[in-house]
């Protein structure tokens, strides 16, 4: 679904001081892969170069197996740190966006769209929300309308930055739940950038670490947890064990 190899991007023209070094990285089409790194590590940074939003000083970016020209936009679906619903369009129009940004004969009617929409709507427990403004709606809310906004791209790869980041614990495992059932019936790729080890386990296929500095290289780690994925999971000693992992992984220090 998606290769990098060998990535390297540095801010400055210069090309000094790479934020991201050498990072090579495959995601299989229906994998979900989180993506963890201490702050300023350079997540978002690759999330905006795989989008096309900027370009790799080197590096080879292959979707589909096909090498990517400069314009990546439209290859992928990003939903950015903030959910960015626009608070003059309701609910149902911040959905239609996608659509109207790239109208085309094979993307159906409007009114076919609007009818996808609502259905849509209904599965994400917001039918009953589709005339609503951003301001509206609770936090967990609108971080569905987004999503959902995401998946009306039809894209199938999903690159999801910090989605829940902003959310209260208890609405945070709600949307937790609600996007592993749907997750399970949409087959869908995700990337998922999270600070939080547990969603991340709870989550992934695989966790790619980021390191702190960039010539350090990424870190791989299988989450070898059976699926369909629940809550209770968080006190199996094996889920317990991959935290540990990950944590001694990411701050490299015995917590034991
Ligand atoms: N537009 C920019 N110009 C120059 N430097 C930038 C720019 N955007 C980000 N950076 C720098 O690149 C580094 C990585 O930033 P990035 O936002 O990718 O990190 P991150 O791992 O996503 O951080 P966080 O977890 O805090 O969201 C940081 O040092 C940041 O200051």
């Amino acid at each position: 679904m998606l290769s990098l190899d060998d990535l390297t991007y540095s801010y400055s023209q210069s090309h000094e001081s790479p934020i991201i070094q050498g990072l090579s990285m495959n995601v299989h089409a229906g994998e979900f892969i989180s993506i963890i790194g201490v702050s300023g590590s350079g997540k978002s940074t690759l999330f905006k170069l795989i989008a096309g939003l900027l370009e790799p000083n080197c590096c080879e970016i292959h979707i589909h197996g096909e090498k990517c020209t400069t314009n990546r936009l439209g290859e992928v679906a990003y939903m950015p740190q903030k959910d960015l619903l626009l608070p003059w369009r309701t609910v149902l129009d911040n959905c239609l966006l996608p659509w109207e940004f790239n109208r085309k004969p094979s993307r159906g009617h409007k009114k076919e769209v609007i009818a996808n929409i609502q259905r849509m709507l209904e599965r994400f427990g917001l039918g009953k929300y589709e005339h609503c403004y951003p301001n509206e709606l609770s936090g967990g809310m609108r971080q569905r309308v987004a999503f959902l906004r995401t998946l009306i791209t039809g894209q199938d790869l999903l690159l999801l930055d910090e989605p829940f980041g902003a959310l209260d614990a208890m609405t945070k495992k709600e949307m937790h739940r609600w996007l592993l059932e749907l997750w399970d019936d949409l087959f869908k790729t995700v990337l998922f950038i999270t600070h939080d080890l547990e969603e991340a386990i709870l989550l992934s296929d695989r966790i790619y670490l980021l390191p702190s500095e960039p010539d350090q290289g990424v870190q791989e780690m299988h989450v070898n947890l059976p699926r369909p994925r629940h809550y209770v999971m968080n006190y199996d000693p094996h889920f317990i064990q991959l935290r540990q992992d990950l944590e001694q992984r990411l701050y490299e220090k015995t917590f034991i």
